[in-house]
């Protein structure tokens, strides 16, 4: 397991950081490949790093934007990651990038979970840069500790690039990017602000069942260093 650490006095000053890195990484890919793919998280912790890369100056026409995850909520409800994304981070520089959401308004997540798996495997892999955030329950991506399809999602082994997850603790049915989606990236980044979470991580990082804290998994299998931004 390896492990980057970055620490900043405040959440402004870990978004203008973390937005340069991510920012000379996507500006890095375009030059040697002429794309980058970018995959973000939600929740409520992104926001000002959002606002920070969004004013960044990257050739974003050539840059996608997915979602590690998703509420299986439409666009317009305001629990929706694709909306946060669209609100935040599409717009002034970034609005020129293109964005691939992992939404779709099928009937069930399990319907929408296939499509979206289609949409990814159109995509480049792997990714240039994947963004994670975490709950105060180990949960990182909807690999929820009670999910029903966690063993699925963090098989380091499996094929399958998107799952639907049900959990008690995720409020809706969810659409996740699996781990080695995540683990396969080439800058993986886990941000996160505030005690509780940053006692949630060194709890993870003691060591047990990844089933238990599932962000535990992204330590375990990551085939990078492990980029940690606390604030
Ligand atoms: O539900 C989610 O939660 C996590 C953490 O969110 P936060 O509000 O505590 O920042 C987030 O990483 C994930 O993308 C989101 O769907």
């Amino acid at each position: 397991m390896a492990i980057e650490w970055h620490d900043f006095a405040s959440g402004a000053d870990l978004a203008a950081a973390l937005a340069s890195q991510i920012a000379a990484r996507l500006s890095e890919a375009v030059r040697a490949n002429g794309q980058a793919v970018l995959a973000v998280s939600g929740g409520t912790t992104p926001v000002q790093l959002f606002e920070a890369l969004s004013q960044h100056d990257v050739d974003w026409a050539c840059v996608t934007v997915t979602l590690v995850d998703e509420r299986f909520v439409p666009p317009e409800n305001g629990r929706s990651n694709e909306r946060l994304v669209h609100t935040h981070l599409l717009k002034d520089n970034a609005g020129k990038a293109k964005f691939i959401g992992l939404y779709n308004p099928a009937l069930v997540a399990e319907t929408a979970a296939i499509a979206a798996a289609n949409r990814i495997d159109a995509l480049p892999r792997p990714f240039d840069v994947v963004i994670l955030g975490m709950g105060t329950d180990g949960h990182t991506a909807s690999f929820f500790p009670d999910g029903d399809r966690l063993d699925q999602a963090i098989d380091a082994q499996g094929k399958a690039l998107v799952l639907p997850m049900l959990a008690e603790g995720a409020g809706e049915p969810r659409l996740t990017l699996t781990l080695p989606v995540i683990a396969e990236a080439r800058f993986i980044v886990l941000h996160i602000e505030g005690e509780a979470k940053r006692e949630v991580l060194a709890r993870a990082l003691e060591g047990g069942e990844e089933t238990e804290m599932p962000i535990r998994a992204v330590f375990n299998h990551a085939q990078t260093p492990v980029h940690v931004f606390r604030a």
